[in-house]
């Protein structure tokens, strides 16, 4: 597999006050093109802070970075042609209908009004929205308005898609039918990037995760081996235990699905 996204030595602290925070402390990520990559670590471990720098919204203090060949620093804008990134928040928009939405979102990129309609059909039909294209979000279920920003990101044919905790909130039927989509994304030849605080997430997806915590990648493997190499003869570990060891700490949040 051909490696789709580096970085080396990636830094960056925030500055409040006299306080100096150094929220990414020498970060070295290799992703390969094809695979699910789960980015875990407990609250404040500095993942949003490495995404917002891996998607160009951040400027690092220090470090390598390149996606698809490019630059960070030489080529932003050929990075934000060949990346998606779907925030915590998610970017659609609540006056619109999915629609109106995904073809507004084609015609920036450049699109044609024939292609943007053709690229819009693709993503409902890819994302199960087709149903409900002509209603607004507010009359969305929380995984159907989550399936619209994974199509609103995916607008541009993205070669890696960021996506920052997308099945936060959802009920665990919907996080499994999400879990479906993004495996299928994945399957038509997008890279993906997940952050998420649910470790049975990471496992049931990730084709390989990195643990961050305190500014710095801890563990870096395949769910499974990850879990193998603290397994004892008759006990088989989860990626929590394997979580707990490197971090110190329970994640809470993954006992709660
Ligand atoms: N704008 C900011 N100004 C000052 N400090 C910040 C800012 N953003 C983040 N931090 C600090 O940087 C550190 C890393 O934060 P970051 O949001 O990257 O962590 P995270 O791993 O994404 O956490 P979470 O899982 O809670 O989203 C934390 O100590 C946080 O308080």
């Amino acid at each position: 597999m051909s490696q789709i996204l580096y970085t080396s030595g990636l830094q960056k602290s925030y500055k409040t006050g006299k306080e100096t925070i150094p929220a990414v402390n020498g970060v070295d990520l290799e992703v390969f093109s094809g695979e699910i990559f789960g980015f875990l670590g407990p609250n404040g471990a500095g993942k949003t802070t490495t995404l917002r720098m891996l998607t160009t919204l951040l400027q690092p203090d220090a470090g390598e970075v390149s996606i698809c060949s490019y630059d960070l620093y030489q080529q932003p804008e050929k990075i934000r042609e060949v990346i998606g990134y779907v925030s915590q928040s998610g970017g659609a928009d609540k006056d619109a209908t999915a629609w109106e939405d995904l073809i507004l979102q084609a015609r920036l990129y450049g699109m044609s009004k024939r292609e943007a309609a053709a690229r819009a059909s693709d993503l409902l039909a890819a994302l199960g929205l087709e149903s409900i294209a002509d209603r607004r979000p507010a009359t969305y279920s929380g995984g159907q308005k989550r399936r619209l920003d994974i199509a609103i990101g995916m607008i541009n044919r993205p070669k890696i898609l960021f996506l920052d905790e997308p099945t936060t909130g959802l009920d665990p039927h919907s996080r499994e039918q999400l879990w479906d989509e993004v495996r299928k994304l994945r399957d038509l030849g997008t890279t993906i990037f997940l952050t998420t605080h649910y470790m049975e997430e990471a496992d049931a997806l990730s084709d390989r995760i990195a643990i961050m915590d305190q500014g710095q990648i801890v563990l870096t493997g395949t769910p499974a081996s990850l879990k193998d190499a603290i397994s004892s003869s008759g006990t088989q570990a989860s990626l929590n235990d394997v979580f707990l060891q490197h971090t110190g700490r329970y994640n809470k949040s993954a006992q709660i699905a």
